[in-house]
């Protein structure tokens, strides 16, 4: 094979994973690593400053912005799924919100059969990852480079959320990522003085004068180069020209959860009789690539509010914003330092479970189908997504090409325990929002307002659930016949080809997926070193 260019490493996908284990491998002067994105460098104000990063969630602004399959469990509705299309991946388009995860996820990870995967293993990773001004060890990391902070909006919506925990005797917490889990407070988020801290911000812009990191943008890889059993390179089409690139150690793929399958198959790894219906030769059959993917099903409580603390579009809340444009540039805090989800929880809906549930993300404004349909007026909102799903769904290609949307079935609320699950969440949201603290917030509640018998419930969530955006799962990792990594994340039967982002987890984890996708990448950077 002749190829245009030569690195150590190539690293496909500079999202939340690929950002990470860049920057921890070309820590060796010894290897040189090529990291390559399809968007482009994420860097500007829009990614930066948190308010407006919200844009971008429901437009194609540093956004693939899919839509899944036609879901049989939402009444045949088609979800919705951002996800992020630049440096720093989903990180430079999320909500910031710093969790991760409980440990008995972790240590269910390792019991399925993957070594050095269990809670324990990890939480140093955790640390080493994080620089939280606030807290410190044994649990937190200060020296890290992703920046984790408190909330800078004052909100008086904070204090109601938390006397509104208080009055249902919910436990009050200042930190989802101690010891304990369970509970309802303030986010932390990941920020820096007001400003969002995206993969990119905390792992590659620091790095970018090291002569050993190359960074390129722009660039869509189609497929992985293939030598027999071994990966030697990739192909990817940078602007008009098809150029080839040669990986002399290893091929990594980071390009999420739904594009790392989608490019193994249009690698021709993958289901063979799948890619066979699209023509593609088959190189190694690998059943389970694309299949298990797993996301949390999310319901949003709709309210509408008269408070200027909320975001909304009034003239009255258009004075306010400019007000807080101005107090923005001036301390880099106040509502424009919003990351929108300020407060949540972490909840058992019944109490003899050995876990909490679901987790809720209570937002300062009214979402309605991800802010994709807008209104006049102020409004909250409340989320409650289910943690641990049963549904299992698939990521299948569209096409025999990467321009090809894939096929994205999530198969939300496929399995009926998973309504009935988040039935209880439901019921528990919503008589959280009605406590007099957060009800003095809000003048009318909106479409679950008739919702009241459990039929009713059932019936508005298979209208209105979706994504609260965290597919996993769909490159499993394990050593069972389905599993497509082992515990080194090295793609089973193949040579120098590994993955490395959210598709690995082998189950959901019980919070959001943005730092535990870094630590994939800080992990596999030092398995990968100690490869050599
Ligand atoms: C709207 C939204 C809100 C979220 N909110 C939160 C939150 O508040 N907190 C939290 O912890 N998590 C949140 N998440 C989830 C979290 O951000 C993701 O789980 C995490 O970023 C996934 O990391 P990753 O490395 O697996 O993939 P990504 O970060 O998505 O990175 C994949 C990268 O690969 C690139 N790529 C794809 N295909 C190709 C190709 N063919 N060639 C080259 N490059 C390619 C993509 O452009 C992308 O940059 C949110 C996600 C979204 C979308």
């Amino acid at each position: 094979m002749i190829f245009d260019q030569s690195h150590d490493y190539v690293i496909v996908g500079g999202g939340s994973a690929g950002c990470a284990l860049a920057a921890r491998l070309s820590e060796d002067p010894s290897v040189d690593v090529l990291l390559i994105e399809a968007g482009g460098r994420g860097d500007g104000w829009v990614v930066n400053t948190p308010t407006a990063g919200v844009f971008q969630i429901p437009t194609t602004l540093n956004n693939w912005a899919f839509e899944t399959v036609p879901q049989a469990g939402l009444d045949g509705r088609r979800g919705y799924q951002p996800r992020g299309r630049t440096l720093g991946g989903s990180s430079a388009i999320n909500a910031m919100v710093y969790v991760r995860g409980h440990r008995a996820d972790y240590d269910h990870w390792a019991a399925l059969g993957n070594p050095g995967w269990a809670f324990d293993d990890l939480l140093p990773l955790f640390i080493r990852n994080e620089a939280n001004e606030r807290l410190g060890g044994p649990w937190h990391g200060q020296d890290g480079p992703l920046k984790v902070s408190d909330l800078r909006t004052d909100s008086p919506l904070h204090q109601a959320w938390l006397d509104a925990g208080r009055a249902m005797g919910l436990k009050i917490t200042d930190d989802f990522n101690g010891p304990d889990q369970e509970g309802i407070g303030v986010y932390q988020v990941t920020q820096h003085q007001g400003e969002r801290w995206s993969a990119a911000r905390a792992y590659i812009e620091p790095n970018r004068q090291r002569p050993n990191l190359r960074v390129i943008t722009g660039a869509q890889v189609e497929r992985v180069l293939l030598e027999g059993r071994r990966a030697v390179g990739v192909q990817m089409r940078l602007g008009g020209p098809r150029v080839q690139i040669e990986a002399r150690r290893e091929v990594v793929l980071s390009a999420g959860a739904l594009q790392t399958p989608q490019l193994l198959m249009l690698s021709g790894i993958g289901p063979g009789a799948h890619l066979q219906d699209l023509g593609i030769p088959v190189q190694h059959h690998l059943p389970g690539v694309g299949e298990n993917l797993q996301d949390h099903p999310d319901f949003v409580h709709g309210y509408l509010s008269e408070s200027l603390d909320t975001v909304g579009i009034s003239l009255k809340g258009g004075v306010r914003l400019a007000q807080n444009i101005a107090r923005y540039r001036r301390e880099r805090r106040g509502m424009i330092s919003s990351n929108f989800a300020e407060c949540g929880g972490f909840l058992k809906t019944r109490p003899e479970l050995a876990l909490p549930n679901v987790q809720l993300h209570f937002v300062i404004a009214l979402v309605n189908d991800h802010a994709r349909e807008l209104g006049l007026g102020h409004g909250l909102s409340c989320h409650v997504c289910l943690l641990r799903p049963s549904s299992r769904g698939s990521v299948r290609l569209g096409g025999p090409r990467v321009e090809d949307t894939p096929l994205i079935d999530p198969a939300f609320l496929a399995d009926p325990a998973d309504v009935d699950e988040l039935m209880e969440g439901f019921k528990l949201s919503r008589e959280l929002m009605r406590q007099p603290s957060l009800r003095a917030f809000w003048t009318r509640e909106l479409w679950q307002a008739q919702a009241n018998t459990d039929d009713e419930i059932r019936a508005l969530l298979r209208r209105r659930v979706d994504t609260v955006y965290h597919p996993v799962g769909s490159c499993r990792m394990g050593r069972d016949p389905m599993a497509v990594v082992d515990a080194e994340l090295r793609v089973h039967g193949l040579e120098r080809l590994r993955v490395v982002d959210a598709s690995i987890m082998p189950t959901l984890i019980g919070g959001n997926t943005n730092a535990p996708s870094m630590v994939i990448g800080e992990k596999a950077a030092l398995m990968m070193r100690a490869a050599g």
